[in-house]
């Protein structure tokens, strides 16, 4: 099957863009490894699906977007993803509104075209709730930290640690939160992969490395479930930013640098309130590709 498709970044958070507002592709989960594998497909962290927005809910959203992971999983969210989408459907046409809602698996979302061609997305608000994330916290000890609970999550001597502690919370998806002295030394390959299959995780996890620079900035290196790292995770700065308010170590206005580029996220430190997200948004190329049968 041929299809055409789009390449963009997110803060160098990578995605191939299929258009399905004519109707769904109906690829494979294999089909979607393939698209994603940077030596036999296009390469990308994670694939976006356009859709029109459900017929029972026209006039509520103006699209719907689905989105799969490099491992062919589909998944809830996906921060920089939401922001790759509205510079898409706008500079392709699809809409002639600066302002969407998108519904997506964990809800709806609204991004903003900002005129600096940057892109501002309402994500939603964090779920603290450890049933929410989901995170199953039985047997494992908190301690409170701020207003944040800070879990001691056993890893058995990955990287030589016998334990991490981190706060849990949901942007739609699932994230673990923890502070590190220094981002750039931080195992985060081999701890990342430990906590994103950790058994306190039934749905698997993202895992997210902070470093506080200042109380309006932060240093962040996110182990993404079904990715590995990537250069940046939109849902995961929006993770970190909550925890480092929770934790009383950061203000409500934060620059994260990450390893492609700075978003700004901004939240109030109220649970019932928004979480706010602006960063870059640009498309790469443009292609055609023949994808192989492929089922799993
Ligand atoms: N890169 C994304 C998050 C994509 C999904 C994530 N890997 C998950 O499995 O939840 C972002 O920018 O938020």
């Amino acid at each position: 099957m041929q299809i055409s498709f789009t390449k963009m970044q997110g803060a160098g958070n990578d995605f191939v863009v299929l258009d399905e507002t004519r109707g769904p592709l109906g690829l494979s989960a294999a089909q979607y490894r393939w698209l994603a594998d940077r030596h036999f497909g296009v390469g990308a962290d994670q694939i976006l699906s356009v859709r029109p927005a459900p017929q029972a809910m026209a006039g509520q959203v103006d699209f719907e977007y689905v989105i799969h992971n490099a491992d062919g999983g589909e998944v809830e969210q996906c921060g920089n993803g939401a922001r790759c989408f509205a510079r898409y459907v706008f500079d392709k046409g699809l809409t002639r509104q600066s302002r969407l809602r998108v519904l997506t698996k964990a809800g709806v979302i609204t991004p903003q075209l900002q005129p600096d061609g940057r892109v501002t997305v309402n994500m939603g608000r964090p779920r603290l709730a450890p049933q929410e994330v989901p995170f199953d916290s039985v047997g494992l000890t908190a301690q409170r930290v701020g207003r944040a609970d800070v879990w001691q999550l056993p890893l058995q001597g990955v990287a030589g640690l016998d334990a991490v502690q981190v706060t849990v919370l949901s942007m739609g998806n699932p994230h673990a939160v923890q502070r590190v002295d220094d981002v750039a030394s931080a195992p985060v390959q081999q701890v990342g992969a430990a906590i994103e299959r950790h058994a306190a995780f039934p749905q698997r996890v993202n895992a997210g490395f902070v470093q506080v620079l200042a109380r309006d900035r932060i240093a962040l290196r996110v182990f993404e479930r079904g990715a590995g790292e990537t250069l940046a995770c939109g849902t995961g700065a929006c993770a970190a930013v909550v925890a480092g308010i929770l934790w009383d170590a950061l203000d409500s206005r934060v620059d994260v640098v990450t390893r492609g580029g700075v978003l700004t996220i901004e939240w109030s430190a109220d649970p019932a309130c928004d979480v706010l997200m602006t960063g870059p948004a640009e498309t790469v190329f443009e292609g055609t590709v023949c994808i192989p049968e492929l089922s799993d």
